[in-house]
């Protein structure tokens, strides 16, 4: 089948609502700092009553990353959920205006569009607080099979494991796209959902995944353990490429025998971590897909990352084609 997409990616479906905070704010609602944790409506209702001024931005994790992919010039797909409602519509719109493929059934009747209350302290640090809504109704029935395979990657959000329905949408995604010969990536997301779903991510990392995305959190909470480079080398003997963020000290690549050591871009101020690893893994995979070696993929990724972490918002606000270009990339 003819490729038409570098990435189909699946995820959640959400619209960020983004605004500092200090960190006593963040200890009074009992937030862990950096984490994402999941809140039901009402609870997301009143963190926002209580939240500074804010602004409204759509995010989710791979959907931040097909929009730095179509930044870099790439061609992406999504597939996710959204209600039929008003931020749904916008989630929609933006997708949509950047060029990437985004045609999963909206919810009818039924929860609303997800959304993530971010706080972002004065170190740049995000928090996140997500009612998954409309999100967690993605079901097998969603995956179209015609875009899963005519994609050259298939990028899987961790985040996903936390609904039952998705985890069977994503065994169905990687079915087919093992099926076609498609690479199959995934990001672990959060060290709180690794925690939650260690087992079921371990067995779908050995038998599914070529490539996986990871911070340093993620792989301690996979493998138990604080040692970066003995897990690290746990993650390399499950899949075929292992790139693992570690903030200000870059990324290591590890592929079989060879590890790449790739650094972090300078940033003036860290203004906004969100959407870091997402815009990492946007660059990583457009350089895969473009056919560089594994260094100049995280190269791109670290560009990436550099430019979401300095301006409010989980997705570029200039062409990172244009800013790759620039670098020499
Ligand atoms: O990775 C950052 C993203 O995670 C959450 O899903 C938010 O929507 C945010 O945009």
């Amino acid at each position: 089948m003819t490729e038409l997409y570098d990435v189909a990616a699946i995820g959640n479906a959400i619209v960020d609502v983004i605004a500092p905070a200090t960190d006593d704010f963040l200890t009074q609602q009992g937030m862990d700092k950096g984490a994402m944790m999941l809140v039901d409506e009402q609870r997301s209702a009143a963190l926002y009553a209580a939240m500074q001024a804010g602004v409204e931005a759509s995010g989710g994790s791979a959907a931040n990353t097909v929009a730095g992919l179509a930044s870099f010039g790439g061609r992406g797909a999504f597939l996710g959920k959204v209600a039929d409602d008003q931020l749904g519509k916008v989630f929609t719109h933006d997708m949509r205006a950047i060029g990437a493929h985004f045609d999963t059934a909206p919810l009818l009747n039924g929860k609303a569009t997800a959304v993530s209350m971010i706080n972002v302290t004065p170190d740049g640090e995000r928090t996140m607080s997500t009612f998954l809504g409309a999100s967690t109704e993605f079901a097998s029935d969603d995956i179209d099979p015609a875009v899963i395979e005519a994609a050259k990657i298939v990028y899987l959000e961790g985040y996903l494991f936390d609904a039952e329905a998705a985890r069977h949408a994503f065994a169905k995604a990687a079915g087919l796209a093992r099926a076609a010969g498609r690479m199959i990536a995934i990001t672990l997301s959060d060290g709180f959902v690794v925690e939650r779903h260690r087992e079921a991510l371990l067995g779908f990392l050995e038998t599914q995944v070529d490539l996986v995305f990871a911070n340093a959190t993620e792989v301690a909470s996979l493998f138990q353990t604080d040692d970066f480079d003995a897990a690290v080398d746990a993650l390399r003997s499950k899949v075929k490429i292992a790139a693992v963020t570690r903030s200000a000290q870059g990324s290591v690549i590890a592929a079989g025998g060879e590890t790449f050591e790739v650094s972090a871009f300078p940033v003036e101020k860290v203004m906004d971590t969100t959407g870091a690893g997402d815009q990492y893994a946007a660059g990583f995979m457009y350089g895969l897909a473009t056919g560089r070696p594994l260094n100049v993929c995280g190269q791109l990724g670290s560009l990436a990352a550099a430019e979401v972490i300095s301006h409010y918002g989980p997705r570029p606000l200039v062409s990172l084609k244009d800013l790759a270009a620039s670098k020499g990339l």
